[in-house]
């Protein structure tokens, strides 16, 4: 039985790691009962740990009426975690053969018709569904990191999911407060981890090559095109390249460098060499800061730019901007202070 997207009181979260810890707290800060099940023996004292950092953002964020840590409830099973939900968001660790039968086992552990999530970060259902008896309700719910705070989920089917599920679950993760892509077909590597992917070869080509530091990398993006990014795309930012000429201008001005040799684009070798020039590059970049205090930073650093983007109850809309232009599709909180399940914008 599939319940309407506004009446989901109990979510599932399968795979309790760095995505499904972020899930739990996101759908118990939005009031959900939630239940989590994940076969490693210290997962549960780690989702713990995991939602005890996340609750002070969250609580900055607005938690939902009735939101508590205390609607967490750990599954001794996967079929007990399945038994009665009402919506499942799996987060196993990406690997397809893993996923195709956790997938199956899934399916024929939860209830007929609900609908059933995978947090993939580039598998496309298709790749996965093949071993369910009901493939029709499994579809890519990808979520960012941390999916607690990052409103973004890209929501698409695979060859063999029901339109009506893929239809569903955009309404329940707006419902849920998440802002919602829903893709009309497959792409490798969905619309943003395509885009990311392209910048992330390029850093490592550059690190591998010793032509720029892990720091200088990320100085690059925080203090330039990242602070544009958080409130107006790639595309929009390039037009106004073009000055009055807008994108047009931009284009006839600057299309000749897309020929230039400014981008390799082919995966790097990933090799011994590289890792460990990238966990020393990191190491460096944190200066000290421990993954804890990193995670903490992180999670301010977002909520100040969503307030400062007028995407937070209390924050200040900005004035020029159109109304829809910053605001998440789907809301991920209310102007007026308050948060509830079921709100969507
Ligand atoms: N880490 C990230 O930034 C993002 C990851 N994702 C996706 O989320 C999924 C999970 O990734 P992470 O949370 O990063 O990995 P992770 O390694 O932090 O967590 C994976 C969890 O799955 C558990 N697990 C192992 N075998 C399992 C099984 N058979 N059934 C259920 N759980 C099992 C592990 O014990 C672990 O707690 C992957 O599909 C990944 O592509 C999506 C968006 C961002
Ligand atoms: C690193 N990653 C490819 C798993 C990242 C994502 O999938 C999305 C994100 O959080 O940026």
């Amino acid at each position: 039985m599939r319940t309407a997207p506004h009446g989901i009181r109990r979510v599932t979260c399968i795979g309790a790691g760095v995505i499904g810890g972020g899930w739990v707290a996101h759908f118990l800060a939005r009031g959900y009962d939630v239940t989590a099940w994940d076969p490693a023996p210290d997962a549960p004292e780690k989702l713990r740990r995991l939602v005890d950092a996340a609750w002070p953002a969250l609580i900055q964020l607005g938690l939902a009426e009735g939101a508590s840590k205390d609607r967490l409830t750990l599954a001794p099973t996967l079929e007990a975690a399945c038994a009665d939900a009402q919506f499942v968001q799996e987060s196993a660790p990406e690997k397809l053969e893993l996923k195709r039968s956790l997938l199956a086992r899934l399916d024929a552990a939860t209830p007929e018709g609900v609908v059933i999530a995978s947090s993939t970060s580039g598998y496309p259902m298709t790749d996965m569904q093949t071993e369910a008896a009901d493939p029709s309700r499994l579809l890519v719910g990808h979520p960012f990191n941390p999916p607690y705070l990052i409103p973004l989920v890209e929501v698409v089917g695979g060859e063999r999911t029901d339109g009506a599920a893929v239809e569903w679950a955009s309404r329940f993760y707006e419902a849920a407060g998440k802002s919602v892509i829903t893709m009309d077909r497959e792409l490798p590597g969905f619309i943003a981890n395509r885009l990311q992917e392209a910048l992330w070869r390029e850093a490592l080509h550059m690190v591998a090559n010793g032509e720029a530091t892990v720091k200088e990398i990320d100085d690059s993006i925080t203090e330039g095109p990242g602070l544009r990014w958080a409130f107006m795309g790639p595309c929009l930012t390039f037009a106004l390249a073009g000055g009055e000429g807008g994108m047009g201008h931009m284009l006839d001005h600057f299309g000749p460098s897309l020929k230039s040799p400014w981008t390799r684009l082919e995966a790097p070798e990933l090799d011994r060499e590289l890792r460990d020039a990238m966990v020393a590059g990191c190491e460096e970049a944190a200066d000290g800061r421990t993954i804890a205090d990193l995670v903490a930073e992180r999670d301010q650093g977002v909520i100040d730019v969503l307030r400062a983007t007028g995407r937070l109850p209390g924050a200040a809309a900005r004035g020029s901007a159109p109304q829809n232009s910053g605001a998440p599709r789907g809301g991920n909180a209310r102007r007026d202070g308050s948060a509830r399940q079921g709100d969507s914008a």
